[in-house]
């Protein structure tokens, strides 16, 4: 229960939560002790010069046994079972680049040259080429698309981290070595940098994922996979988790009318409810549980024979859809632009059974964490005019505006929320990439230290040994980049491209994300080719291989589906918080009042369509009554 009479240091409150479930663990367990012993025993094949990894012996053969039944008992009867599902490895679009051929990530190895020279270190790229502490503003968009970036970010994926401090075979421990002894890859950086005397940061690489693959490439089925803790589909699994246990966890305890749980302790002055628990999508996360609560009101007196199973799984369809609609309409074409949007996705033309719905390595590691140019320093709270609140002041992102406390000791979510929509979203430009709140005041899981974001983006894309930036340009049909003149024609500014160059000496070792970021916007859009490439093929992907997407056959009534194509973010806004004006989307900023139109003027779903024909006449009037 949120309960804080002083305000939380920064390492307190801005904390990154997300936590891998126990099922998780266990799978990356069995497959961190498989990589190791099948390491163990190539070493010591290596130094007898006896036998190579295909004469198995004795102890080999029981760890792998051990290791194909954990991951085996993940697999279920359905046809492609594990396509999208959680706890399964992030597909590999390009393969992997490791320094090894099987687990050693990019830049492991002192010493080691990529194309005839050294990689530069993440920290170093960091400091000289993303930090910044000047602002620009956007004037097109709202905060709320970063917000909702994430937000939706966190429903496709989850890469999980090795937990344990302590190396797993040495007990080295990740904290506090600058060693790279998995399942640490500390980031390293110049001493006089480091305000702590140590020369690195702490880096705790992905825990591998259960890859089983029957294919006759016995390399690649061994090269270590990452793996998404989450289910990969659009399925709300932030409001309803994605086990059963925690689904069970996140419903009515009592189970009699298909609700979501509240919480007990605390409501907004209107008496409406708020979560019972700590996140950090907290705004958006309290509108979706009232708006379950409220569909699930209305469904109960409408269809007064549904149990409260169905009133709930009923609901639960309906938020997952309006998820997908708000992303894929009104979210994703303003990222990649229109053009994208017609070349890589193009109108829905129903479930593809051959597609795999799985996120990929790259738009997990790389492209969407575009999104991280776009992280403001200060996040403002607004009263009814939208203006800064006079009680309510405007906070440094790291003294975080989504701590729960604030939200009910601070005026309910309206301030945040109206802070929300009427900012403009931070601008992006190429001389001030990220914003010093995440470079130099990051507070991460494990580590007690303030982290860098940047560095951290950089070093993932080695710990998953994503190839680089001209592979994955190639990959998307665009021209790989050779000389300056070839950058700077791609790169929004010429200066940055100089510098990257200069930095990594050889095109071909510029890391993916870095690359992508800096490339030159399409029009109308906030990402440049390659990102919107990246990020146009993974949506495509996330509703055609989707069997539940809204607009599948069978889903939902072609009624219902023109119902559903009504919502809007701005109408769950309405009504579900205090907020009486709102732009008609509220992706767009606009500045108060230019451009707010009163709730009554955003659309609004008709349940109607959800009426069951078996329904009892007599609520049909009570029914119409609370609507
Ligand atoms: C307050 C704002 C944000 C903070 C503090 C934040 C922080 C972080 C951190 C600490 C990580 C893990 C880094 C690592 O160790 O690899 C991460 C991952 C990620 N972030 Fe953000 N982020 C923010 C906003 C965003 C936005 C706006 C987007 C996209 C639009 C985004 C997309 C991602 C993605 C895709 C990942 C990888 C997810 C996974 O598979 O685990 N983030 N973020
Ligand atoms: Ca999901």
């Amino acid at each position: 229960v949120p309960r804080q009479s002083k305000p939380l240091s920064s390492a307190h409150v801005f904390t990154f939560h997300r936590q891998p479930e126990p099922e998780t663990l266990e799978i990356s367990r069995a497959a961190e002790v498989f990589q190791t012993t099948l390491q163990i025993l190539k070493n010591r094949a290596r130094q007898r010069h006896e036998r190579d990894i295909t004469a198995p012996d004795k102890s080999y053969t029981v760890f792998a046994l051990q290791y194909f039944w954990t991951c085996f008992t993940i697999l279920c009867v359905r046809q492609n079972p594990l396509w999208g599902a959680a706890n399964t490895p992030l597909v590999r679009w390009l393969p992997a680049e490791y320094e090894d051929g099987e687990r050693e990530p990019k830049g492991w190895n002192q010493g080691r040259l990529h194309n005839g020279f050294q990689l530069p270190s993440p920290h170093e790229v960091s400091k000289k080429i993303l930090r910044t502490s000047s602002m620009g503003k956007e004037d097109v968009y709202s905060h709320m698309l970063v917000e909702w970036g994430q937000y939706i970010d966190h429903d496709i994926s989850f890469t999980p981290q090795s937990s344990g401090s302590a190396a797993f075979q040495t007990g080295v421990d990740c904290l506090t070595t600058c060693e790279n002894v998995h399942p640490c890859f500390p980031i390293q950086v110049k001493q006089k940098h480091n305000r702590r005397g140590k020369s690195c940061l702490p880096f705790f690489r992905s825990v591998a994922a259960c890859f089983l693959s029957f294919g006759s490439d016995i390399e690649k089925s061994l090269q270590r996979q990452q793996m998404n803790a989450i289910t990969s589909f659009m399925d709300a699994s932030v409001v309803y988790g994605h086990t059963p246990k925690m689904e069970s966890s996140l419903r009515d305890p009592s189970g009699l009318n298909g609700k979501l749980v509240v919480n007990c302790k605390f409501k907004d002055h209107k008496g409406r409810p708020y979560l019972p628990f700590v996140n950090k999508h907290s705004v958006l996360h309290t509108l979706w549980m009232r708006e379950h609560n409220r569909i699930a009101e209305v469904f109960k007196h409408m269809n007064g024979h549904w149990n409260s199973e169905t009133i709930y799984q009923e609901t639960r369809k309906i938020i997952g859809a309006v998820h997908q609609i708000i992303t894929m309409r009104d979210h994703v074409p303003k990222i990649i632009g229109s053009k994208s949007f017609e070349d890589y996705i193009g109108p829905y033309r129903g479930y593809d059974p051959t597609t795999d719905p799985s996120v990929s390595n790259v738009f997990a590691t790389a492209a969407f964490r575009f999104g991280h140019a776009t992280i403001p320093q200060i996040v403002r709270r607004m009263n009814e005019s939208f203006q800064e609140h006079e009680h309510f002041p405007s906070l440094r992102l790291h003294h975080t505006l989504f701590s729960p406390w604030r939200i009910v000791k601070e005026g309910g979510i309206e301030p945040t929320l109206r802070g929300v929509i009427g900012t403009a979203a931070k601008a992006f430009s190429a001389n001030m990439l990220l914003s010093d709140e995440v470079t130099e005041r990051l507070v991460v899981l494990n580590t007690p230290q303030h982290m860098d974001l940047a560095s951290l983006n950089l070093q993932r894309g080695r710990d998953h040994a994503i190839p680089g930036y001209n592979e994955w340009r190639e990959f998307c049909g665009l021209k790989r980049i050779k000389t300056l003149d070839d950058f700077q024609e791609v790169v929004k500014d010429c200066k940055v491209a100089k510098k990257i160059l200069e930095i990594y000496k050889h095109p071909d070792n510029i890391d993916v994300w870095l690359g992508g970021l800096v490339e030159k916007f399409l029009p109308g859009a906030r990402v440049g080719p390659l990102f919107a490439c990246l990020i146009g093929k993974q949506m495509k992907a996330l509703c055609d291989g989707d069997r539940f997407w809204w607009e599948a056959d069978g889903v939902f009534t072609q009624q219902q589906r023109a119902e559903l194509s009504r919502v809007s973010l701005s109408r769950l806004i309405c009504d579900n918080s205090d907020i009486k004006q709102i732009p008609l989307d509220s992706f767009i900023f606009r500045k108060y009042p230019s451009g707010f139109v009163s709730c009554d003027q955003i659309p609004s779903i008709n349940l109607e369509a959800w009426r069951d024909e078996n329904s009892p006449g007599e609520l049909k009037k009570l029914s119409q009554q609370i609507y």
